[in-house]
Order: C-alpha cells, then sequence, then structure tokens
C-alpha cells in the first residue's frame, strides 16, 4: 500500500511543533507494518538539507496564476529516517530556511502542492490513499476531484488530519486565479464564510477526516474558529486517532541529549543527574521541585498565564517551587517572563528560543511539565514527559483528557485541572509541592509514568484499518 504523507513540517527536517514529530515518525511506524509510506513536503535550506543527499527524481513547471514555476522534486538518497523522504524545490519560492510567515506564504503552499500534483500525474504514479495535514496541503483533495488536470487521480482516496483547527489558511476569492482550471460549479467546496478556506474545503471533499485524539474530535463542532457548524454536519466522516510518540527519538535509556541516561529502575538517581544539570545551567536549586513549560508562546496553550501564577507561586512562603520555561512567541509573553528572571534569580529561569536538544533535557530533569492549554488537539509534551517519569499538570481538554488520568484517581499519575485559570494553575502547582515530599508515592508515579505505552504501534495500525477500509482492493 502505497501512501505519500503531505506536510509543511516533517522532524527532523523542518520543525516548529508537534506537527513536525508526528508527520516524522508515523510513516516509519507504518513502513514497519508493512505499507510504503513516504512524505511529501517542501524544500528548505536548512541543516538537514544542506548535511544530506538528494536525488532529483523528477522537474517540470507548474502554473501559478500568471507565473510559469519551475520546480524540482528532490528524493532523499538513503532514506535513513524510515521511509522516502521527496522535497519539492521551487527557486524563489520553496528553497528558504523558515517554514512559516513569509508574506507570500499562500503562493508558497499553493505551489507546493500544484507541484505534488503535477508530478504524481505527469509521473503516472497511482497512491493508494494521499494523507495530507493541516491547512498547507488542504487544497489538494479539491483538486483531485475537481481539476480536470488530475482526472486519472480522481479516485484516489484521501484522507486529512487535523493537527490544529485553529488555523484555516482561508484566502479572498481574488485569488482563485492561483489554482488551475477547476469545474466552477464545485467552488461552494472551496468555500467557507465568503473565501477560499482550505481546511474547510479539506474536511468537505476528503474521504475521511481525522483528529490527533477523540476528545478533540467532538470539540471542534463547539470550538473551531468558525467551522464549529462544518464539522458538525460532517461528523460522519471524522475519525479521533490519538498521537504516538517516536519511542526512539524519546528514550532516556538511549537519548544522547541528557546529561544521564536512565530506566524506570534507576529513575531516582537518573532524574537528578539530569535535573542537577539542568539547575547548575540555569542557576536554579537541585533540591526544591522543578517545574517546567516547553511551548510555543501563544494564547492557545495558555503560556499568557504563566508569568502571574508563577510569580504567585515564588511569592507564597509556603511553597518551595522552582521554575524553567523553554519557548518563544507572542512577544509580549516573552517580555513577562523575561521580566520574571530579573526578580527571582535562583529559583526561576526562562530560555527564549527554540532548542531542541535542551528540550529533551528539560524533559529528563524537571520534576513537573506544565500545560494550561486552552486548545490542546493531542499535545505531544505529556506524552514525552511521561516517558521521562516526568509529571504533567494538564489542564482537562483535547488529547491531555485522553492521555493524563489524575494521580488521585484509580490508575492515575498525573494531575487534571478544569479552568486555564491561575488559580487552577497555582492549585495544581501546590497539589505537586505536596506530592514532592511524598517521596515513596512519588517514586511509584513515575514508575508508574514510564511503564506507560504510547508508542505509534497501536495507533499506526488505526490508521492501516482507516486506510484499508477506504481502499479494500490493497
Ligand atoms: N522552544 C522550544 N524548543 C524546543 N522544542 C520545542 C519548543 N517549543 C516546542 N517544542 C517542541 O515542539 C513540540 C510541540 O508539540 P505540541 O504537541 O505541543 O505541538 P503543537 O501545538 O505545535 O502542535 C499541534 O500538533 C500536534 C501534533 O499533532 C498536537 O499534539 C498539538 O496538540 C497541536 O497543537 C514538542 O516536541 C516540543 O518539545
Amino acid at each position: 500500500m502505497k501512501i505519500f504523507h503531505l506536510s509543511a513540517e516533517c522532524y527532523p527536517v523542518a520543525k516548529v511543533g508537534g506537527l513536525a514529530d508526528v508527520v516524522g515518525s508515523l510513516p516509519k511506524y507504518q513502513n514497519m507494518a508493512g505499507l510504503q509510506a513516504a512524505v511529501v513536503m517542501p524544500y528548505y535550506d536548512r541543516k538537514f538539507t544542506r548535511e544530506n543527499e538528494f536525488d532529483i527524481v523528477f522537474n517540470a513547471a507548474t502554473l501559478l496564476d500568471t507565473k510559469r514555476l519551475y520546480f524540482e522534486i528532490l528524493k532523499e538518497k538513503t532514506n535513513k529516517l524510515g521511509f522516502e523522504l521527496f522535497l519539492v524545490r521551487i527557486p524563489g519560492l520553496l528553497d528558504r530556511e523558515n517554514v512559516y510567515s513569509y508574506p507570500d506564504e499562500r503562493e508558497q503552499f499553493i505551489a507546493f502542492q500544484l507541484a505534488f500534483l503535477d508530478w504524481i500525474s505527469y509521473s503516472q504514479q497511482t497512491p493508494d490513499i494521499i494523507h495530507c495535514h493541516d491547512h498547507h496541503s488542504g487544497l489538494v483533495p479539491f483538486l483531485l476531484y475537481h481539476s480536470k488536470l488530475y482526472r486519472r487521480l480522481a479516485n484516489t482516496p484521501t484522507v486529512f488530519t487535523i493537527h490544529n483547527g485553529q488555523y484555516h489558511g482561508a484566502f479572498g476569492w481574488e485569488h482563485l486565479s492561483y489554482l488551475p482550471e477547476i469545474d466552477l460549479t464545485q467552488t461552494g467546496l472551496l468555500d467557507w464564510a465568503g473565501g477560499i478556506n482550505p481546511l474547510a474545503s479539506a474536511v468537505k471533499c476528503c474521504w475521511r477526516y481525522t483528529t490527533v485524539s477523540p476528545t478533540y474530535l467532538h470539540e471542534l463542532s463547539i470550538n473551531s474558529n468558525g467551522l464549529e457548524y462544518l464539522f458538525w454536519i460532517e461528523s460522519a466522516k471524522g475519525y479521533g486517532i490519538i498521537n504516538g510518540i517516536d519511542t526512539e527519538v524519546w528514550n532516556p535509556k538511549t537519548d544522547t541529549m541528557i546529561a544521564g541516561n536512565f530506566t524506570s529502575k534507576s529513575i531516582a538517581k537518573g532524574k537528578q543527574v539530569n535535573k542537577d544539570a539542568l539547575c547548575e545551567r540555569f542557576g536554579l536549586d537541585p533540591n526544591k521541585p522543578l517545574f517546567t513549560f516547553i511551548g510555543r508562546l501563544v494564547i492557545e496553550k495558555g503560556a499568557d498565564l504563566l508569568p502571574e501564577a508563577i510569580e504567585l507561586s515564588l511569592m507564597d512562603p509556603a511553597e518551595e517551587a522552582s521554575f524553567l520555561i523553554l519557548g518563544s512567541g507572542d512577544t509580549e509573553m516573552e517580555t513577562a517572563l523575561l521580566e520574571l528572571k530579573e526578580k527571582y534569580p535562583g529559583r526561576y529561569n526562562v530560555f527564549i528560543g527554540y532548542d531542541e536538544a535542551l528540550a529533551h533535557l528539560i524533559y529528563a530533569g524537571a520534576d513537573f511539565l506544565l500545560m494550561p492549554s486552552r486548545v490542546e488537539p493531542c499535545g505531544l509534551n505529556q506524552l514525552y514527559s511521561l516517558r521521562y517519569g516526568t509529571m504533567p499538570l494538564v489542564r482537562s481538554t483535547g488529547g491531555l483528557i485522553d492521555s493524563v488520568i489524575d494521580f488521585g484517581d484509580e490508575g492515575g499519575y498525573g494531575i487534571r485541572f478544569n479552568n486555564a485559570s491561575v488559580a487552577d494553575i497555582n492549585h495544581s502547582v501546590s497539589r505537586a509541592c505536596a506530592l514532592y515530599q511524598n517521596t515513596v508515592l512519588l517514586q511509584q508515579l513515575r514508575k508508574r509514568m514510564m511503564a506507560l505505552d504510547f508508542s505509534w504501534d497501536r495507533s499506526a495500525k488505526e490508521y492501516i484499518n482507516l486506510y484499508e477500509s477506504l481502499n479494500p482492493t490493497i
């Protein structure tokens, strides 16, 4: 079974967030299960593309409005990632360093999708499934079925996975000319609220859509930035499949990015080695419970609540917690987090920026991970922290509900709270501080966390069952 995954990100080629982690690991596990899964993504001028070798397997020109764009499809030579990796390079458009935030982003992602479709169409390939991820590849299902250029592929089943339903990639009808010749009686399938909406179009046109956790599937019809009604009417096509993690990349026993490897048997010592290294680097006291937050500093993640919640906790004489933040995003949030650094040296520190190795060390060395998310389609941080015996403190939403059980409940191992509020964060920090004093229980819970299985094995199988239900001939 030949599957093409289409995505803007893929670890380790280019990562901004969790989309990259999923697209960099799911295909690998699908291949281990006997599929032929490949990834197709835009070319970026980054370390991975500079340091690896590629063959040009196809080149042609595609038309974007009135511009003729020369493109190449590059294939990584060795399949070292566990899957075939194809990059779409378009000089001047898809050959830059960053993944997002260019003023011509719309043109970049439309050109990416057109080049992909032209390539498989002209090279006579017949994939069994085309699996699109997020709005950057959301126009593919519509174009496959409603542009005569791709008629040969019109029976190809498409699966669309929503990693983040807040972003739609919408643009005005005045840009319709960026699309190739389409059946103009079908333009309603592109439309939502008076604009071309790639996420909405994908949900309408794909054969099945999936969300990255079962709870998020239901939440989309309550909160999806204006698409609630669409998700409600299309719900029969929706499936919630929780993300897995790449247990080779995220493995405390073998991780080369941490200060000392450990297993659940050596957790107490192993965590202390990593905590010591972390505390030394950031001037924190390794004897106090260490709380962390890793991620994009955006409202969605509840990052705006952190400065006040952290300060309240640091001012409370009854509490001993220290805090370390790793992230970047909203400038106001960055500033507020940086300001605290001057006020509470020794108890608090922050690293503004993106640092993959530091993230690994923090998952290994911290005691508790804060996730006060307002929206969390799945969340990978809590899965990584569990693997390293670090207890997640999560707001009950989306995939956090599906993956974290409060330690007060039967079989539990984390802390859950209901509201994305300063009060709820502080209450859970107090619970965690009290737990930290109970070393016997904490050790038991850490072992329980590390024994959990969030590997891709189960979820990759669920995707395969879905593919097979769409293409029974394979
Ligand atoms: N400053 C930094 N330095 C180093 N590493 C950093 C970092 N900031 C973030 N990361 C890393 O980026 C990833 C973030 O994962 P999330 O699941 O929180 O992703 P995100 O919200 O981007 O993705 C969306 O897609 C994913 C995948 O489906 C869903 O889990 C999620 O809920 C949804 O919002 C983790 O690997 C984390 O360690």
